[in-house]
């Protein structure tokens, strides 16, 4: 099973591609988009990233994981600014794609027909275990979908879910441990039926 692509032409020939990394929160998303991007910045290719401007968690600018891993990045509120920030580019980077609206997938198709390397990470479900934003449309058009996995906080299996520990209903709302956890399937299920117990008592 090959988890992450190493295929250096891949990464290095300049033809446009799409690559999707998803998962649970605390899956390794955005360390993986930071390890693929900097390989790209030693290989002298030219590299843009973006993130939406409403993730301001650790930082207004910055990307940065759970683990503190950053790249400095252009902090944008809708996907179209992408076209008019993009020049003379090798590699784009784009980090919570899930907060972009569904333009982010015409905007990325048009980037790797015009040669454009696209990196694109975000959650594929919310806390409801829905597809979020425009991630599945990405998921279908990408040269390439990389699906990493937390660690289940409650039993220590592989954890595809992000079940939020704090009651609001609203599909976005920033956070971290504080907020939420990722689960397997089996603990989240679990957890679901236990949050219905509560707001029934
Ligand atoms: N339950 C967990 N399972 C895996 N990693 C975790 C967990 N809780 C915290 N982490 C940390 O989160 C890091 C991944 O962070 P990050 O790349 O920002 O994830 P994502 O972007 O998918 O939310 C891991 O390297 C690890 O240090
Ligand atoms: C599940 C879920 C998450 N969010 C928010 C919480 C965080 O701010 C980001 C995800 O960040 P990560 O890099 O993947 O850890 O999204 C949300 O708004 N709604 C949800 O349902
Ligand atoms: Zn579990």
């Amino acid at each position: 099973m090959v988890l992450f692509s190493e295929d250096h032409i891949q990464e290095t020939k300049r033809r446009g591609r799409i690559e999707v990394i998803c998962g649970s929160m605390f899956s390794g998303k955005t360390e993986e988009l930071i390890r693929r991007l900097k390989r790209a910045k030693f290989a002298k290719q030219r590299v843009e990233i973006y993130k939406p401007a409403i993730d301001t968690r650790y930082s207004e600018a910055d990307v940065v994981s759970h683990d503190s891993n950053i790249i400095s990045s252009t902090p944008i509120d809708s996907s179209a600014s992408i076209l008019l920030f993009t020049s003379e580019i090798d590699v784009v980077g784009i980090d919570e794609a899930q907060f972009f609206d569904e333009g982010l997938i015409d905007v990325c198709n048009q980037l790797a027909n015009n040669g454009i390397r696209v990196i694109v990470a975000g959650l594929d479900m919310d806390f409801r275990g829905n597809p979020f934003g425009p991630m599945p449309g990405l998921c279908a058009i990408a040269d390439e979908v990389s699906k990493v996995h937390a660690i289940c906080v409650k039993c220590g299996q592989l954890a595809s879910f992000s079940h939020r520990t704090v009651k609001n209903d609203k599909q976005v709302l920033l956070g971290e441990t504080a907020e939420y956890e990722p689960l397997c399937r089996e603990c989240y299920l679990r957890a679901i039926k236990e949050d219905q117990q509560t707001a029934s008592d």
